[in-house]
């Protein structure tokens, strides 16, 4: 059965122990997972794979930003693999955007969704000033997901603060959004934040949410209590 919720469970772990104990207590109709940097470099694709027996769709979460033929290799790699969303940087530009997407579009049978990423959620105003950027960060956003839409990816991954001018802009992107917090909980380094109702509410398509869970006294509460909230 495919998974009937919006959510996508980060598996920010340092290793298969860990994130296999909390992905035994989720169950795959309730939520995906997603696996990052952290778990990806210390296990490779065999935890993917793992993953994916029991039977999670995967958010393969590397952020590939490289020369387009380098990021396009990277993502036919990632689309083997069978993982269900894949991401690069919007800001490789338009020529490696084009790239990974011709590149999928030469893959025969099930593609992963083609997700780029826009302005890190936690980055604000002055962090794009620091590198040179005099900008808000939602302008910057809506430039990206021009260049997105434009090279034909599928969807985002923002804030879901800027989920209500991406849905007027560009309305048949998918937004994928972390920077998910529970009313109260703390944000960690996390900068543009809106709770899971809130998000839901601004036009996010799925949720992703990492600490609110992996880091919870009781993890299955955590989940549940998101579940309840979403409805
Ligand atoms: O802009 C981005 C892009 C990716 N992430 C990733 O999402 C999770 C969020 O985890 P939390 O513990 O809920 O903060 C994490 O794996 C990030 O690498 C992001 O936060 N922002």
């Amino acid at each position: 059965m495919s998974c009937q919720t919006p959510i996508i469970v980060a598996l920010d772990f340092p290793g298969r122990e860990a994130a296999l104990a909390l992905a035994a207590r989720l169950d795959p109709a309730r939520c995906r997972v997603k696996v990052g940097k952290e778990l990806f470099t210390r296990c490779g694709p065999d935890i993917v794979e793992t993953l994916q027996r029991q039977g999670f769709e995967v958010f393969l979460d590397l952020k590939f930003h490289d020369i387009p033929n380098t990021t396009a290799m990277a993502v036919k790699a990632a689309a083997e693999l069978g993982v269900w969303m894949v991401n690069v940087h919007c800001s490789g530009g338009l020529r490696m955007l084009s790239a990974c997407r011709e590149t999928l579009d030469g893959i025969h049978g099930r593609r992963p969704l083609l997700i780029g990423v826009t302005v890190l959620t936690s980055m604000e105003r002055e962090d794009l000033a620091g590198i040179g950027l005099d900008i808000e960060p939602q302008q910057q956003v809506l430039r990206l997901a021009a260049l997105a839409e434009r090279a034909g990816l599928d969807g985002l991954v923002c804030s879901a603060q800027e989920a209500p001018a991406l849905k007027t802009a560009r309305p048949r992107l998918k937004l994928v959004t972390p920077g998910i917090r529970p009313a109260g909980s703390a944000p960690d380094d996390q900068r543009r934040i809106l709770t899971p109702r809130q998000a839901l509410e601004a036009g996010s398509d799925y949720l992703v949410i990492g600490r609110p869970i992996s880091q919870a006294t009781d993890p299955d509460q955590a989940l549940a209590a998101l579940v309840a909230e979403l409805g």
